[in-house]
């Protein structure tokens, strides 16, 4: 730490752009590099102080509502980033922290051939971030016509305005990276970053996109910033035949805390020239970590794949995995600054701290095992019996849980318990309608149907029966089944669990108290009821905890038999022979007969006559005319004796005698007249 390190004047930052407050708050943060130098008269680029704020106030689009409101800060003196040192990143993250709760995110330009250490430093010295801190940079100044600075800083600034990043990011050229995890691979392209073992966060095309499964997971605790202060650290690229007395100046300078050496391949050395292995076990028992990273940008250090490799795990060199140089110089810097012992050194050092690594040590965490040998069986639902497609996606979601070991298949999950030996733990992330993204994707209240509840249903529930059979109840480090998925529908989840309840030896458990959020499941809705333990699952809604909705339950196997199912009652009955031998008195005494009054069942059964038709349908033409509304039937206290029928008969019966009475009356009052024209014909005839 040589170089004096620079300052940022803690002022009031200046506003870069005009908007209203209500927007997003960024800030600029510009520590050098060419993305603010300019010509000097020898012709080589310079940092000028000032110059990037007087360009950046220029660009008009800044004032357009997409962008976040921009404050700008400036180094004093801005560097070269080949001039950058530790006590810079201090100064950065100083800065940061102090202007932590004023700005939504942060975006540090910086030069481009440092930035990949700067970005690694500061994830790690920036603990429990909350917010984007983006680091940019061009090959070209933001004078030249063509700079490739205009497009990277201000897709900076909206990624800096982004709430779903919580991490240290470098964007460049396009995409933005996982700064631990980046790399500056090209000296002369405009795309000169890329990130060698690690998918990119985001692309910007004609639109974002960008990967959220692999962002890192929002803090659980308090903003916390970290100096770096210990330095001595030695980085060495073994080359065939180099000189091992070297070592010997490194352990004998009593200063070293760390070597880092570039190996080949895998991890790999000479080892039949012992004097290399013997050096490497002198620096180990100096106290000192030896860390052994890949000359390779891609791929990840299995120290002890080879016997030569081997050799050096054996003298306690410990392996770098998938870290970068960059991260791996930074990250040993940052323990030796926290004053942990070499052991604790070691074991973090192979710890998974802000996304930089895979390491199996972190992700057998939540698996409470404690060897590296397990192996990850991932079932996918996608067309079974097909050629296997993995998707993206999942490579990188196994990227980011660090899982290691991991066999994919798209084998029938149901028949799978026959396949394979009993595991420890199945998680079953179920196939459902996926009712829990209503809130991403409201189209799922029209594509989804009854009968996709029920047949999802139906197949959860002989997929969790399967699962329970895949594990082994007596595991010493598990016998558990978590049953999952994105849906809220109750068929989907408590019906399933209630259903692996009575099936199969099982009991629900409570989760850890990590999961210290969601409501409890349901133990009962409308008509339905659950087991009373349904409380122990848990459920997520979009509108109360701002995720997709879930549903979460954790089952304890606790026998291997598989339960007698009861008897239906109509199975007693299967014995039963229905011939006419059995027709005994007694048997046809047992018949029932349904009276036709209670039987209603029976009624309807019953042969409709033409008379009875013709009845209903007049009744229905009655209806549809609405002349019940019009005239409705008065006997309303009447309804209270047992039936209106008889008395609206009576009334017929006696409106049809009425009526006939009338037409004999009529037919006698015009008898007399005919009898009369009758006899007067007669008279005319005789006459
Ligand atoms: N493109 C650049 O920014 C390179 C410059 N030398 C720097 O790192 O500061």
């Amino acid at each position: 730490m040589d170089s004096p390190a620079s300052k940022v004047v803690i002022s009031e930052p200046q506003l870069l752009n005009a908007g209203g407050s209500s927007r997003r708050k960024v800030l600029v943060l510009n520590t050098g590099g060419t993305i603010g130098m300019l010509k000097g008269e020898d012709g080589s680029l310079k940092p000028e102080p000032g110059a990037l704020e007087l360009r950046l106030k220029k660009i008009e689009e800044l004032n357009q509502d997409i962008f976040p409101q921009c404050f700008f800060e400036e180094f004093d003196p801005i560097l070269d980033s080949a001039d950058m040192c530790p006590a810079d990143w201090c100064t950065i993250a100083r800065c940061i922290e102090q202007h932590y709760y004023d700005f939504d995110g942060f975006v540090v330009c910086h030069g481009t051939d440092t930035m990949a250490y700067t970005a690694s430093a500061l994830s790690f010295m920036l603990e429990n971030l909350g917010k984007p801190v983006i680091l940019t940079g061009s090959q070209l100044p933001l004078e030249e016509p063509l700079t490739d600075a205009r497009s990277n800083l201000l897709r900076a600034v909206t990624f800096a305005g982004r709430a779903d990043l919580t991490e240290v990011c470098i964007f460049f050229s396009s995409k933005l990276y996982r700064g631990n995890r980046s790399k500056k691979m090209d000296a002369g392209s405009l795309s000169a970053f890329d990130s060698p073992n690690f998918p990119e966060l985001a692309v910007v095309g004609t639109e974002v996109k960008i990967h959220s499964r692999l962002l890192c997971n929002p803090p659980k605790g308090r903003f916390r910033v970290h100096m770096i202060k210990v330095t001595e650290i030695v980085v060495i690229y073994v080359v065939p035949g180099f000189a091992d007395s070297i070592f010997d100046a490194v352990v004998n300078s009593g200063r070293v805390r760390g070597v880092v050496l570039l190996l080949y391949g895998c991890g790999n050395a000479p080892a039949r020239k012992s004097s290399f292995l013997q050096a490497c076990g002198k620096l180990v028992e100096a106290g000192i970590i030896v860390v052994a990273c890949s000359q390779c940008t891609r791929g990840s250090v299995e120290i002890d794949k080879y016997a030569v490799g081997r050799a050096f795990a054996d003298r306690g060199v410990i392996a770098g995995f998938d870290m970068t140089a960059e991260a791996t110089v930074t990250k040993l810097a940052y323990l030796l600054s926290r004053g942990l012992s070499p052991a604790e050194c070691r074991k973090a050092m192979m710890e998974n701290l802000r996304g930089e690594m895979f390491s199996p040590a972190k992700t057998l965490a939540p698996w409470s095992v404690t060897k590296y040998e397990y192996r990850c069986l991932i079932l996918l639902d996608e067309s079974p019996g097909n050629a296997l497609l993995i998707p993206k996606a999942l490579v990188a979601n196994v990227h980011r849980l660090g899982l290691t070991n991991v066999v994919v298949t798209n084998l029938d999950g149901k028949k799978l318990s026959k396949m394979l030996p009993r595991l420890d733990r199945v998680l079953l992330d179920a196939p459902c309608t996926g009712s829990g993204i209503i809130a991403r994707d409201p189209s799922v209240k029209v594509k989804r149907g009854q009968k996709d509840f029920e047949s999802h249903s139906r197949l959860q529930k002989e997929l969790l029966t399967a699962a329970i059979d895949m594990v082994d109840a007596g595991s010493k480090t598990g016998g558990y089944i978590v049953y999952s998925t994105c849906s809220v529908a109750v068929e989907e989840n408590e019906a399933v669990v209630d259903h692996a309840l009575k099936t199969r030896n099982v009991e629900l458990v409570s989760f850890t108290s990590a999961v210290n959020f969601g409501v409890e499941g349901l133990c009962k809705y409308r008509e339905r009821r659950f087991h009373p333990s349904l409380n122990l699952a848990r459920r997520y809604y979009p509108h109360v905890h701002n995720m997709d909705g879930f549903f979460v339950a954790k089952l304890k196997k606790t026998s291997n038999k598989v339960p007698e199912r009861a008897k239906k009652d109509r199975s007693k009955m299967e014995d039963k022979v229905w011939g006419e031998e059995h027709w005994t008195s007694d048997f046809m005494d047992s018949v029932v007969d349904f009276e036709e009054s209670n039987g209603s069942a029976v009624t309807k059964k019953k042969k409709m006559t033409a008379r009875d038709r013709k009845k209903q349908r007049r009744e229905e033409l009655v209806k549809a005319r609405g002349y019940q509304q019009k005239y409705p039937p008065k006997a309303k206290e009447e309804s209270a004796q047992d039936s209106t029928e008889p008395l609206r008969k009576a009334k017929v019966k006696s409106l049809k005698k009425k009526k006939e009475k009338r037409a004999l009356d009529q037919d006698a009052a015009e008898a007399p007249v005919k009898k009369t024209r009758k006899t007067n014909k007669a008279k005319n005839r005789k006459a």
